[in-house]
C-alpha cells in the first residue's frame, strides 16, 4: 500500500544550505498493518509521517501509494487522494475552538460538499464509535485532553480514510488517558481494518503494534516485530 524507495529530503535553509534529513529512506507498510515509528527528537519521524501523509514532497527517490505515483502526480491528484485515503491525528488536536465536537467532525464533510443530513448523521455515528456520543454538544474547551484526541480521531475517520497517520497522538495525555486512545487504535484496527501509522515515543505502546522501525538521524536503523501478529 505504502511504498517508499530510497527518500531523501532535504530542506533549503538559506542560501546556498540545504539541510539532508532523511537519507534514504526503504519503508513498505502492508495493507491492513498497524506499524510504529520511533526514535529519538529531531530524527525525522514527522519529516517522514509528512511524507507519507502526501503534506510533502520527497526531494529524491519514489513513493507509490497504492498505484499513485506520488512523486510525480499533479497537485490536484495528491490533494484528492489525501482527502479520500488518509485521515490525521495530530498531538495537539487541531480542534475549532468555541465549535462542538459534532460541528469539528462535521467539518471536513462540509468541504467536501456533502449534505447536512448525511453529514450529521456520519459525524454522530463517530462520535458514538469513539465513546464520545455524549459530549457531542460541548466546545474543545469543555473537554479533556484525552475527549479533545477522541473527536480528533472521530474527525479524521469522516472520509472512510484506508490510513490513519497519528502523530504522538498520546504525547500530551497522561499514561491511562493514553492508553484508553491506544486501545481505541487498536479497535479501529481491528474493526475496520484500517492501515494506522503512529509516531510515538512510548516504547510501551510501540511494542503493541505489529512492526517497530526505529529511525535514527534520519535513516532507519532498525525493524522488529511487536506484540501484536500480523492479519
Ligand atoms: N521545514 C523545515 N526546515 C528545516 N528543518 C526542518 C524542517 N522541518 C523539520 N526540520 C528539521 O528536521 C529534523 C527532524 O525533524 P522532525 O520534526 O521530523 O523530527 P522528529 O523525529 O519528529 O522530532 P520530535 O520527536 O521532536 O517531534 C529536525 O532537526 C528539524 O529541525
Amino acid at each position: 500500500m505504502i511504498n517508499l524507495e530510497h527518500i531523501v529530503k532535504r530542506f533549503y535553509v538559506g542560501k546556498p544550505n540545504e539541510l539532508e534529513i532523511l537519507h534514504g529512506i526503504d519503508l513498505k507498510v502492508y495493507e491492513g498493518e498497524f506499524v510504529s515509528i520511533v526514535g529519538a527528537s529531531g530524527s525525522g519521524k514527522t519529516t517522514l509521517m509528512n511524507l507519507i501523509g502526501i503534506l510533502d514532497r520527497p526531494t529524491e527517490g519514489e513513493y507509490f501509494l497504492d498505484d499513485v505515483d506520488v512523486c510525480h502526480a499533479p497537485d490536484r491528484e495528491l490533494s484528492h487522494i489525501r482527502n479520500k485515503k488518509i485521515g490525521f491525528v495530530f498531538q495537539t488536536y487541531n480542534l475549532i475552538s468555541r465549535t462542538s465536537a459534532l460541528k469539528n467532525v462535521e467539518l471536513p464533510m462540509l468541504y467536501a460538499g456533502i449534505d447536512r443530513k448525511t453529514r450529521r448523521a456520519r459525524a454522530k455515528e463517530l462520535l458514538q464509535l469513539v465513546d464520545m456520543e455524549e459530549r457531542m454538544q460541548h466546545t474543545p474547551d469543555e473537554l479533556s485532553g484525552g475527549q479533545k484526541q477522541r473527536v480528533a480521531i472521530a474527525r479524521a475517520l469522516v472520509n472512510h480514510p484506508a490510513i490513519l497517520l497519528a502523530d504522538e497522538p498520546t504525547g500530551a495525555l497522561d499514561s491511562v488517558t493514553g492508553r484508553k486512545i491506544m486501545d481505541l487504535f487498536h479497535k479501529l484496527h481491528k474493526e475496520q481494518g484500517i492501515t494506522i501509522v503512529l509516531i510515538t515515543h512510548s516504547n510501551e505502546l510501540a511494542e503493541e503494534t505489529q512492526r517497530i522501525i526505529t529511525l535514527k538521524d534520519g535513516e532507519i536503523i532498525g525493524e522488529r516485530k511487536g506484540s501484536i501478529s500480523c492479519c
